[in-house]
């Protein structure tokens, strides 16, 4: 799925207006129902609605759902600010339709502005700005934002919460802007809903789908994407009846250290039940007992050392190899590890370890093998970009980097990003926060892997894998909770996950 920017949205609105046989005002009533149908769905009639809408096309939307709602006997009430004298077009017939059906309770505010009583039982519909936000809020508008904020009120936002702009929010100041419980957006995600620190601001939200064009959806062009179940489903391979092992590659994982098996472990045994035909795990002499009966499919290779990594692998037997976690970071190992990738000549993943340790040693960065796949979280990721003020940034200096080492970045949290060298970003939807537990990161690094070794593309193993590891997440949340969920339920829910995405056509 497509994230298109407000602008491109508001393109796409007059695109199908000009091209889909409908009128502006029916798309805006198309809005204004579906808004009011969720609103029924979740507020009965004891909840008094209060619409603060604009003059623009987002208040429209206000005060049409204002209206259907009157009309199935909700209390409701409407605030409409038109500060500078002008109301758009649709918004104006909405209100006129408004009143003709005997709606009293509107109030027009163009200077001073008595607010209402909020009640924590008060549901607030939020339609002062939507996609034409073109500046950060102040003056009054801030006033009513901070009203309502500071309200016990349930709040809607309609599109988007009022005075949050769709995509970057670097210069804007986040006490201007409506604190949502729930927003309903129009047709599209919005980039700025992806970011850990919106959270509070956006709420849950729900896609309102109000037919705006395929054609237009089809052509626009984005680099943000949200990766939808059938993107990744139909790039799983079947297996020939005549299958054998060899077919789906021999992966190397080097992990561990002494204290740290368990990093081993559990992505030896994500890969395994991700398909791969063979697994070497190259790890120190301490972890060799364990690993053997823990895993037992898993071929075991010493490394000289006892304790951790300190001597490359001949990769003449692999067809992918996964590097970093529980490596640990002693200078031995660094080593070990820039003489591992310098002569690597098949897919790799970097993860854990192997990122702090380029981050340590800042003039290896530009040797990693091309084509690489990098997991870090957002904590590595600043480790090497420095630290970022708000995701957007985070984003815009991730998508530097991987292009500069012409590597994929999968930049972990909800809604991993896995970030392509072309700059291209698709978001993850799948996992939950039970997933935030130790290990968790080791068993994508597993799966990646053993994707990577049966031959899929980088691009397609890094977004697959990162699908598949948040619904298995998914399921092992659903059987355990997400206090209880660890890293080895979420490997456990794996064979359950292959099999859903596989059946999904
Ligand atoms: N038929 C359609 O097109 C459909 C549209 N739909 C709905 O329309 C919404 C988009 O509507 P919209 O384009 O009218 O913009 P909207 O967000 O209401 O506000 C724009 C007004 O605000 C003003 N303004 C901006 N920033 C400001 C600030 N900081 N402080 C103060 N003022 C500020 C700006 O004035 P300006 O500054 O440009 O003079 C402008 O007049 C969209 O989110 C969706 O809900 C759906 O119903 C589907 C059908
Ligand atoms: N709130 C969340 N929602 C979805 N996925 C999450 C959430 N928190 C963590 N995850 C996922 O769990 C994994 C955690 O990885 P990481 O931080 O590297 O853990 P560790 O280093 O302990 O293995 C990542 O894939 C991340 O996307
Ligand atoms: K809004």
């Amino acid at each position: 799925m497509k994230i298109l920017t407000c602008t491109q949205q508001k393109e796409a609105d007059a695109y199908t207006i000009a091209n889909n046989n409908i009128l502006s005002i029916n798309l805006m009533e198309k809005a204004a129902s579906l808004v009011a149908d969720e609103i029924c769905k979740r507020w009965d009639r004891s909840h008094r609605i209060i619409v603060f809408a604009g003059a623009g096309n987002n208040g429209g939307d206000a005060v049409a759902a204002a209206r259907i709602l009157f009309t199935k006997n909700y209390d409701v009430e409407v605030y409409l600010f038109n500060i500078k004298g002008t109301i758009s077009e649709d918004c104006m017939t909405n209100i006129q339709r408004l009143q003709e059906c005997g709606f009293t309770a509107y109030h027009e505010i163009s200077n001073s502005f008595e607010p209402p009583k909020l009640e924590a039982e008060d549901v607030v519909i939020d339609g002062l700005f939507g996609s034409g936000l073109n500046k950060p809020l102040s003056g009054g508008f801030a006033s009513v934002v901070k009203y309502i904020n500071a309200s016990s009120a349930q709040v809607v936002s309609i599109d988007l919460p009022s005075g949050l702009m769709g995509e970057d929010n670097s210069n804007n100041a986040r006490a201007n802007i409506i604190r949502a419980n729930l927003t309903l957006s129009i047709q599209f995600p919005k980039l700025a809903f992806l970011f850990p620190e919106n959270e509070d601001i956006v709420g849950e939200w729900k896609l309102l789908h109000i037919g705006i064009s395929p054609e237009f959806i089809a052509q626009a062009d984005t680099p943000y994407y949200i990766t939808e179940a059938q993107d990744v489903s139909q790039l799983i391979r079947s297996r020939k009846r005549f299958a054998f092992k060899n077919n789906f590659g021999h992966a190397l994982l080097i992990a561990g250290s002494n204290g740290m098996a368990g990093a081993s472990i559990l992505a030896a045994r994500a890969c395994l039940r991700s398909g791969v035909g063979l697994l070497t795990v190259h790890t120190p002499v301490c972890n060799h007992d364990i690993l053997q009966t823990a895993v037992p499919e898993a071929m075991v290779q010493n490394d000289v050392h006892e304790h951790y990594f300190a001597e490359p692998v001949d990769l003449d037997n692999y067809q992918a190899i996964a590097i970093g976690p529980g490596i640990g970071q002693e200078e031995e190992t660094a080593l070990a590890t820039f003489d591992q990738l310098a002569d690597c000549y098949i897919p790799a993943i970097l993860d854990a370890d192997a990122i702090n340790i380029i981050s340590s040693h800042r003039n290896y960065l530009n040797r990693l093998p091309r084509q690489s796949i990098l997991t870090p979280h957002i904590g590595e990721l600043e480790r090497i970009i420095g630290k970022c003020n708000n995701s957007f940034e985070r984003l815009t200096k991730a998508k530097e980097l991987a292009a500069y080492l012409q590597c994929y970045i999968v930049l972990k949290g909800a809604y991993t990003a896995v970030i392509t060298p072309e700059g291209k970003f698709y978001f993850n939807p799948t996992g939950n926060p039970g997933m935030a537990t130790g290990g968790s990161g080791d068993v994508l690094t597993g799966i990646i892997l053993a994707l990577l070794a049966q031959g899929y593309p980088q691009e397609n193993a890094a977004r697959l894998g990162t699908y598949i590891h948040g619904l298995a997440g998914d399921i092992a949340c659903r059987r355990m909770g997400e206090i209880s969920l660890t890293a080895g339920d979420i490997i456990d829910a794996l064979p359950e996950a292959w099999k859903i995405l596989s059946e999904i056509k």
